[in-house]
């Protein structure tokens, strides 16, 4: 307030005027000049009262200005001035550093006092001006009328000036308020455009409330999908694959020494002479594992066929394979030839690792959200079947003969030609023909005949979701999906869970369990039936995991598996170690064995089929299976071939090696494998995407502490 004063004070004409006059002259602008509106000017805003008193002039102004006119001159001081000495401060500049309070302050003060304020200011400066001219007016005629002439006259003069200087300093004050004005006007709008910007920002989160609100609407939708007759169908069509993977993995076993028998006739009947006993079981090695190595093949191809002939196409192609490799074998004693067996043996193998690649990327892609997980067990529950019709056809009962085994090798055929026969009306997988191939109609279509409604649009939707989310990274090749930051996680996971899988030892007991039963004591007839009890409890645990991989989730699940067969592998060494000296322990270790066995179906047979395809979306789906399933068939060869060396070199000690593996991957399911029931694809994407933001924004090293919360984001760090 002061300062304000001050400030005017350096601009005053009648000061100024003051200070250039002489001493005489003083007295006479003292005594000339009326010091009330010099005063009334200063002092404008803090004095409730204007007096003019001289010796000539003397003016009393307290009437024409009321107490409220006067302090509300107060306000006006303090925003029109701003507090800076001798320089208007228009209020708008200070709204930054005040924010929105003091904006509103301003905005009150402003439009409720100074407009008005302001105003009246300016009619009482006028009204003073017109009031002093009419009093000088009125003092000059009486001095012109009076004797002391001459002083009146130069006390005129000065008076004039006086006036003049004061009509200028009302000129500007008014260019003042013109100023104060137009700071009004300009504040007005800027609190308009706020105002606008905060409607707008509200507008905005209604629409993302909305946006949610239908995601989970739909998501909702998607959970309450059931299982319908066609679906079924389809899945049992394609599930087929998998009982083909199954029933030639087991299908070896049981006829060994047929098969060896073989091998040395046709060598015998070509030149004459008996091949080597250790050439004959190297041979049968070699019908055995080439087998696997046909499997990486075709598994590792699984991905560049799943595109160029899609899921359902590819499936179908796959079959000529199985019909061909089921021919080979079953003509090999008729030909005459081994070769030819080692050439069936690797034609199945070609044909089973595209459909460990074809079927669960199929299935997971025409599967419901909700059933996702359980019909992903299906695929190994095909695999168990397989195994077990191939062991229940391979006793000596019914084709373990050396008459019955070719037939038992080529009933092969019979999986490739069923899915021949029924897949064909089976639609593609609409996940194929949206995404990949952008044939909306053909996907619409094969849903409804999938879900048997025509209410789709929720699961079109979900598709349209996940190919925007993996838009950057569409049509990934292999090379691109190793070198992705994004994908690294998920490839890892997925890698990671096939081995624990194949590296938990699963195959040493289908491959051996006879063996290793006889070795613990029983007889080779009880071992061979306790092999089939081995694959029935398989079927049965298979069975019963289907309903609790979407009630209790993938990684629980994995984790019990895992946890169960640690522990029992543990059992099965300490039942070899002391066999000899209590003779019932043989019996522990087939009670272990069982539990083994039982352990693997709940979790880690099935888990690692279906949870790589759905780590990944449509894009790098193709290629991430192949790498997985790849992956799965070299754990599996290298289980099969080392095991022997393994077994005489540990003894008893052969299965602790599983067991260190085994506590390996529980830990890394524990730290690092994320929930992926009840999920879509889109939403498991953006769980890796978020976690590698956020690895960017830490700048922290690709292996990361361990986290608590498997659900939580970060548990997917790697
Ligand atoms: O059921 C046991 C079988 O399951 C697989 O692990 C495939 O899931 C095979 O390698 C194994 O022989």
């Amino acid at each position: 307030m002061a300062t304000g004063s001050q400030s005017k004070v350096g601009r005053n004409p009648m000061r100024q005027a003051k200070r250039t006059t002489g001493h005489s002259e003083q007295h006479i602008v003292n005594s000339a000049v009326p010091s009330a509106p010099r005063e009334s000017i200063d002092n404008l805003a803090t004095s409730s009262q204007y007096t003019v008193s001289t010796e000539l002039i003397e003016v009393e102004e307290h009437d024409s200005l009321s107490e409220q006119e006067i302090s509300s001159w107060a306000p006006l001081k303090l925003t029109a001035r701003g507090g800076r000495p001798g320089a208007y401060t228009p209020p708008l500049r200070q709204k930054s550093s005040d924010g929105n309070t003091s904006r509103n302050e301003t905005k009150k003060e402003i439009q409720e006092d100074d407009e008005a304020t302001l105003r009246e200011l300016l009619i009482s400066l006028q009204k003073q001006v017109t009031v002093m001219s009419m009093n000088l007016s009125a003092k000059l005629d009486e001095l012109q009328r009076g004797d002391r002439h001459l002083e009146t006259t130069v006390a005129l003069c000065e008076i004039r000036t006086q006036l003049q200087e004061l009509t200028k300093s009302v000129e500007s004050c008014q260019s003042e308020v013109s100023e104060v004005k137009r700071d009004m006007v300009a504040i007005k709008h800027e609190l308009d455009t706020v105002q606008q910007v905060k409607e707008e920002i509200e507008e905005l989160r209604e629409y993302v409330d909305r946006l949610e609100e239908h995601t989970q609407r739909r998501k909702l939708r998607l959970l309450e999908q059931g299982l319908t007759a066609f679906l079924s169908y389809a899945i049992f069509a394609a599930v087929l694959g998998m009982l083909q993977f199954g029933y030639n993995t087991g299908v070896i076993n049981a006829p060994q020494s047929n098969i060896e028998y073989f091998i040395k006739d046709v060598y015998k009947s070509r030149y004459a002479e008996d091949l080597p006993e250790e050439i004959v079981k190297t041979l049968y090695s070699v019908a055995v594992s080439i087998f696997a190595i046909g499997g990486m093949i075709g598994g590792f191809g699984g991905g560049i066929v799943a595109n160029k002939f899609g899921r359902k196409g590819g499936l179908l192609l796959n079959n000529i394979l199985g019909v061909a490799g089921g021919c080979l074998m079953w003509c090999t004693k008729v030909a005459n030839s081994y070769e030819m067996l080692f050439f069936g043996r690797f034609i199945m193998g070609v044909n089973c690792g595209l459909n460990t690649s074809l079927v669960p990327m199929y299935i997971s892609e025409i599967s419901p959200l909700n059933l996702r997980g359980g019909l992903g067990t299906i695929n190994q529950l095909a695999v168990t079947v397989g195994l077990l019709i191939s062991q229940v056809l391979g006793i000596e009962q019914i084709l373990g003969t050396s008459e019955g085994w070719p037939l038992l090798l080529g009933l092969a055929v019979v999986p490739a030609l069923m899915q021949l026969l029924l897949l064909p009306v089976c639609p593609e997988s609409p996940r194929y023909l949206l995404i990949t191939k952008q044939w909306e109609e053909e996907a619409r279509r094969a849903l409804r005949r999938l879900r048997a409604s025509n209410q789709v649009e929720e699961d079109i939707e979900e598709m349209r979701a996940e190919e925007r989310a993996q838009q950057a990274e569409s049509s990934i090749s292999m090379l691109e999906l190793i070198c992705s930051p994004t994908l690294r996680a998920p490839l890892i996971i997925g890698i990671v869970m096939q081995l624990s899988q194949q590296l938990s030892g699963i195959n040493a007991v289908f491959y051996y369990s006879t063996d290793l039963f006889e070795s613990s004591g029983l007889s080779p007839e009880s071992a061979k039936f306790a092999t089939i009890g081995i694959g029935c409890i398989m079927v049965i645990m298979t069975l019963i995991s289907i309903p609790l991989m979407d009630r209790m989730g993938r990684r629980t699940l994995h984790l019990y598996g895992l946890g169960g067969m640690f522990i029992f592998s543990i059992f099965i060494t300490i039942s070899f170690l002391i066999k000899e000296m209590i003779d019932w322990m043989s019996y522990l270790s087939v009670v272990s064995t069982l539990f083994f066995v039982q352990f693997f179906a709940m979790g880690p047979g099935s888990i690692p089929w279906m949870i790589t395809a759905e780590l990944f979306s449509q894009g790098p789906r193709p290629a991430a299976m192949s790498i997985a399933v790849l992956v799965n068939w070299i754990a599996n060869f290298l289980v099969g071939i080392v095991f022997p060396s393994m077994k005489s070199y540990l003894d008893n000690y052969t299965f602790l090696p599983f067991s260190a593996f085994l506590a390996l991957f529980w830990t890394f399911t524990y730290k690092k494998v994320p929930e992926t029931k009840n999920k879509t694809f889109e939403e498991i994407l953006a769980l890796f995407r978020k976690e590698n933001e956020s690895e960017g924004e830490n700048n922290t090293p690709s292996t990361v502490p361990p986290q608590q919360e498997s659900n939580n984001v970060s548990d997917t760090k790697l």
